[in-house]
């Protein structure tokens, strides 16, 4: 299997001493949807941002594709972290305007396919969508890129089991076999069934790393099901 990106003994220590990553070193392959899976505060955002080069470990090296985390992998790394990239007063057609502009491998054709699945028009006011299209919106940018390895940072945290179910359509329907997709996400029921792998990340410990197949196979159990097992309070 090709490595996509590896984690090696890596640690993030924030100010103020709170450990949210610790020591994780971890193997993603291409061509794999991975559920990075954790209750609030486990350290998904921050294992995402220091994969996306927006955060420095505090110890341990990141490669993706054998390169250092740094300029040269941020081109090839497309990532949708928790909270718009976008603006209020843009309309839709402005923020696929400013992707266009930003990333040179951004796909306008593709773009306007996935808003036309996701019943955005180009004339919407962001302000004006809901917090579901907002998170549909999110979505199409992130996708449009032609990247090696998406990371999507809760892309159905706060909208309706309807709009989850659109939204892991499009994620299927669009997502670029050759890349590998990281998802983080507690709400582990309605999306497992987009999953390869995934990875259960606690306290910033990986505790377990396992494709979906074989988890149903030796434990007999479904991802929520084994979620709930070792999450448990
Ligand atoms: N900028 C920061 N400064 C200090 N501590 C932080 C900072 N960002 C995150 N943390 C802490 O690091 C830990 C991991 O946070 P992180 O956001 O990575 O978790 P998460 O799994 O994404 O959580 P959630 O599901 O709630 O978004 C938490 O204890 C959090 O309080």
């Amino acid at each position: 299997m090709d490595q996509l990106l590896q984690f090696d003994h890596v640690s993030k220590v924030y100010m103020r001493g709170r450990t949210a990553l610790n020591n994780v070193s971890l193997n993603i392959g291409s061509g794999k949807i991975i559920g990075l899976l954790g209750t609030n505060g486990s350290g998904k955002s921050t294992f995402m941002k220091i994969a996306a080069g927006l955060l420095q470990p505090s110890s341990g090296h990141v490669t993706i594709s054998g390169t250092p985390v740094g300029l040269d992998t941020k081109s090839i790394v497309s990532f949708m972290p928790d909270r718009p990239l976008t603006e209020a007063w843009m309309k839709v057609s402005d923020a696929v305007a400013f992707f266009q502009d930003f990333y040179q491998d951004f796909d306008v054709q593709k773009a306007h396919n996935m808003l036309e699945f996701m019943n955005i028009q180009l004339n919407d006011r962001i302000s004006a969508l809901s917090k579901g299209m907002n998170e549909r919106l999110q979505l199409t940018l992130a996708l449009s890129r032609n990247a090696r390895l998406y990371m999507l940072d809760e892309p159905i945290g706060g909208v309706d089991p309807v709009a989850r179910g659109k939204i892991l359509d499009a994620i299927v329907e669009f997502y670029n076999e050759d890349s590998s997709l990281i998802i983080s996400t507690h709400l582990v029921r309605d999306i497992e069934r987009i999953f390869d792998e995934v990875v259960f990340i606690r306290n910033g410990e990986i505790v377990l790393h396992d494709e979906v197949e074989n988890i149903r196979m030796k434990h007999g159990k479904s991802v929520d099901e084994m979620f709930k097992g070792v999450f448990a309070e």
